[in-house]
């Protein structure tokens, strides 16, 4: 039998889903998390032998989550990160990393006559706020972000000028859709560890669809380096922010065999095609920051 030894390993209950009603007299918050713990340290016994002697159980970790939840509520995906992280590696001699996962589902108050109602909600059609935190006992890392933020320019995008081959049957086209459905990370500069975490994710947010639509697109590549370039300029307390975009293509239909044109400038019907799909990934960083969003960050 060949020999073998144990490489990297790490545990903990995923999935948590959290959910945190705060009361404030009639009025209730909400906040909608799905939480994953991942535990990593002096763990080759466990894989070895079997000894449970360093093993924190999964089940704790999920307990962890939920007392937590109540013991010091949900300030925001990272506050609340950056305590489980720190409690793991803090409390738990064996444990020497901590990596916290947390998915965010926005709910959005019911409107009513008289504003808002006070304890009615409706799942908001918006994006997954996501956060990551990395815990070792001496730093603590955060990376925040976002998936599935849809959207689309139905104007103002070109794609011409490439490279034509013997395979390439694609026309050049100076007026189409562009649509992505914008997966991102991002990283705050070590002066900004909280709290202001949601003012932070609010306005980058902001930053990146108001430069979705006011580039004037000569491919998704050049859309996706103007987000990242304007949400640099315009947020100081971030060095570097990565990217997955998939192309979701829209093609306008051939409508000649009903005797029907269809050109762009007169309002064109397209066909909405799900596959496959140009994927466009970039990290944009401030001049002189350091690369440490792992690229594979955005393909969860
Ligand atoms: O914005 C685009 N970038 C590409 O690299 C590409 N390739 C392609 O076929 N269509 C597009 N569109």
């Amino acid at each position: 039998m060949p020999n073998t030894i144990l490489g990297q390993n790490q545990y903990g209950k995923a999935e948590n889903r959290v959910v945190k009603i705060t009361r404030d007299g009639a009025t209730h918050h909400i906040k909608d998390l799905n939480v994953s713990v991942a535990l990593s340290g002096d763990l080759d016994e466990v894989h070895y032998s079997g000894s449970n002697a360093n093993v924190l159980p999964t089940d704790t970790t999920k307990n962890t989550v939920f007392a937590f939840a109540k013991e010091q509520g949900i300030e925001s995906a990272e506050q609340f990160g950056i305590a489980l992280a720190r409690h793991f590696v803090d409390t738990t001699e064996p444990i020497r990393t901590a990596r916290i996962r947390v998915e965010e589902y926005a709910w959005e108050r019911i409107a009513g006559s008289g504003g808002g109602r006070p304890h009615s909600f409706v799942r908001g059609g918006r994006e997954t706020r996501t956060a990551q935190i990395t815990y070792d006992g001496q730093s603590v890392q955060v990376l925040s972000g976002l998936k599935g933020l849809t959207v689309l320019n139905s104007t103002d995008s070109e794609f011409w000028g490439y490279i034509k081959d013997k395979y390439t049957t694609l026309k050049e086209d100076h007026d189409r859709i562009l649509a992505t459905e914008v997966t991102a990370v991002w990283r705050h500069n070590s002066a900004h560890q909280g709290p202001g975490w949601d003012a932070s994710y609010e306005a980058t947010r902001e930053q990146m669809l108001g430069a979705f639509a006011e580039t004037y697109s000569l491919s998704l590549q050049q859309t996706l380096y103007q987000m990242g370039s304007q949400v640099l300029q315009n947020r100081p307390e971030l060095e570097e922010i990565r990217f997955s975009m998939p192309n979701k293509h829209h093609f306008r239909v051939d409508l000649e065999p009903f005797g029907l044109g269809n050109e762009a400038a007169d309002g064109a019907v397209y066909f909405a095609a799900d596959r496959p799909y140009g994927l466009i990934e970039a990290t944009v960083l401030r001049d002189g920051a350091e690369s440490l969003i792992p690229a594979d960050m955005t393909n969860l």
